[in-house]
């Protein structure tokens, strides 16, 4: 759950810990009811008391080995990147799980964050730990991020302003495969 920016937060402000976690109880449900994971952004106090599945930290966060004293060692923890030498402590850090790379392209949903771009997939494509493309990233767009090597992506205006949100997330699903 990532609420930064969304409309919701810009109409309302941003949530109070109690609301967040309140909401993060109801997705519990409803990802539970899909088989998929709870991921919570940022703050590993809330991730413990949600029973999240997925702490996803940035670079401004607690750092990884921070975040593990609070939620132990079965969560998995994930951190945003957008350097190679960013990149390359995620993938040396044995407390995190799995890391982004982006933005590869400019993008309104992270507005000021310069992109490093599609070199950055390169740097690290190949390398073992799990590790996600994002920023930017629609399915016209696909082909050229799997050039660059990567194998997975994270996207949010691709399905949240698709007009249908399930066959955008079809169709980026049959991009990766
Ligand atoms: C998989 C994944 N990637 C990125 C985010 C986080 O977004 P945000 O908090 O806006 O950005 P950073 O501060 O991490 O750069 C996420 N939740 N999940
Ligand atoms: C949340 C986020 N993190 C980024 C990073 O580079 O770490 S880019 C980004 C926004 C991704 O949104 P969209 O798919 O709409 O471009």
């Amino acid at each position: 759950m990532r609420d930064k920016g969304s409309p919701g937060e810009r109409e309302f402000g941003a949530l109070e810990a109690g609301e967040e976690l309140a909401m993060l109880a109801e997705m519990r449900g409803v990802v539970d009811a899909h088989g998929a994971l709870l991921s919570v952004n940022d703050r590993a106090d809330i991730a413990l008391l949600a029973g999240a599945d997925v702490l996803h930290l940035g670079q401004g966060d607690l750092r990884p080995e921070q975040a593990r004293r609070i939620v132990g060692d079965d969560v998995i923890v994930g951190v945003s990147t957008h350097d190679p030498d960013q990149a390359h402590a995620a993938i040396a850090d044995d407390a995190v799980d799995y890391f982004c790379v982006g933005p590869c392209w400019p993008t309104p949903t992270k507005p000021g964050r310069a992109a490093p771009g599609l070199g950055l997939v390169r740097e690290v494509a190949g390398v073992s730990k799990p590790w996600f493309a994002i920023g930017g990233i629609d399915s016209a767009r696909l082909p050229e991020v799997r050039d660059a090597g990567a194998r997975r992506a994270v996207v949010v205006r691709a399905i949240t302003a698709a007009d249908d949100p399930a066959a955008a997330a079809a169709q980026l699903r049959a991009g990766l495969a």
